[in-house]
């Protein structure tokens, strides 16, 4: 493909606006053609000064525009399958934003898609894979200079929740960054899901279930815990110990500039996920934009879409009986090996 890579973006809430900033202006070899929202003048502000981008109240229509050679979907959990669907309808590659699909059943219907297609098509926006720590986390544990992981300790806090944020939305929309970056690190599959909380905090809206404790058992003997607090009103923060048979390491703690003053040094602290992982992002779409003008779809995979909503969905499920709960992933295609 010689000319730019023309995207159609579904959805110009707070997480698509940003990814049509990059586009349009970060990310090289892709241009922003068109942009759909139910919220028309949403869309139509996202376009404002970006040169042949269309704004659009229905996904159809976005996607039918004139030079739309993919996808980038970055509309609530629950949308993404029938955009999913529609997609591949046209045979256009798709960055989606996780979760793939929030619930298991309907994110295998999109991977059955896929393989009915008969080649990948879905990059899943599982950005923690592209952060330069995660990046040496993960290579560190490859080659194995730590010995045998045993546990992963997770911390994974934000400022606020948005509203309409549920307690189930704290495993299926939050943790599933930590249940995708822990079947990544580690090479091995979820087989269990726990979740454990205190007493919710004062500064989350009247029923919300936060903080909580999940702890997931791999196949592989490894525990990892996560902490999520989605209202700590102090800062967003996302750390990893890996805890092995010969040491540990441990990423995320040092973000932002510290400053020395007379008789203090103080740290900022990040408040939201668009600074933290400001840098992953960029490479993400990198990637994508590279791969989809190659021909090519790389990154995480709707398996691991899957995989991920499927062990969230276990964990909502153990969140409400307040039992250990098996996860029953699907055989997985040859598609995806
Ligand atoms: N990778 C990451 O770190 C993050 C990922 N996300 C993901 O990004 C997605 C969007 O989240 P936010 O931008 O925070 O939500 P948001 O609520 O700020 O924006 C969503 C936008 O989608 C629009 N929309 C609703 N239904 C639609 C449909 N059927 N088709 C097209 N647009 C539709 C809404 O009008 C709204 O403008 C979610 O999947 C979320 O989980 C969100 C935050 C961070
Ligand atoms: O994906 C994200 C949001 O949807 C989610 O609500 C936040 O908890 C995460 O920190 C953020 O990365």
């Amino acid at each position: 493909m010689g000319g730019l890579l023309g995207v159609a973006v579904l959805g110009a809430g707070h997480m698509g606006a940003d990814h049509i900033r990059r586009l349009d202006r970060v990310t090289g070899g892709a241009r922003v053609a068109a942009v759909a929202d139910p919220d028309l003048a949403r869309a139509e502000a996202a376009v404002a000064g970006i040169d042949g981008a269309s704004s659009h109240a229905e996904v159809a229509a976005a996607l039918d525009a004139p030079g739309v050679e993919a996808v980038l979907i970055a509309s609530p959990g629950p949308a993404h399958e029938a955009a999913l669907h529609e997609a591949f309808a046209r045979g256009l590659p798709v960055l989606c934003e996780k979760p793939l699909v929030p619930d298991a059943e309907g994110a295998l219907r999109v991977v059955e898609a896929e393989v009915r297609f008969g080649r990948r098509l879905v990059q899943v926006g599982f950005m923690r894979r592209y952060d330069a720590e995660y990046l040496r986390l993960k290579s560190l544990l490859d080659e194995g200079a730590l010995g045998r992981p045993l546990m992963l300790h997770c911390v994974h806090r934000n400022v606020s929740s948005p509203p309409g944020f549920t307690s189930a939305m704290l495993v299926d929309s939050s943790v599933s960054h930590e249940i995708d970056a822990a079947r990544w690190l580690l090479g091995q599959e979820p087989v269990a899901v726990s979740v454990l909380r205190p007493g919710s905090t004062g500064r989350a809206p009247e029923g919300l279930l936060d903080p909580q404790f999940v702890l997931l058992e791999t196949d592989g003997g490894v525990l990892v815990d996560v902490e999520i607090f989605v209202n700590t009103g102090f800062g967003y923060q996302v750390r990893c110990e890996a805890v092995c048979e010969g040491g540990s390491a441990r990423i995320g703690e040092e973000h932002g500039m510290t400053v020395t003053a007379p008789g203090r040094e103080s740290r900022e602290v990040p408040q939201d996920y668009l600074v933290r992982f400001a840098d992953a992002y960029d490479r993400e779409l990198r990637a994508w934009v590279e791969a989809c003008r190659a021909g090519r779809v790389t990154g995480p995979s709707a398996w691991d879409g899957y995989a991920s909503s499927a062990t969230a969905e276990a964990g909502v499920r153990a969140q409400r009986t307040g039992t250990r709960t098996p996860v029953d992933l699907a055989p997985r295609p040859a598609l995806y090996a």
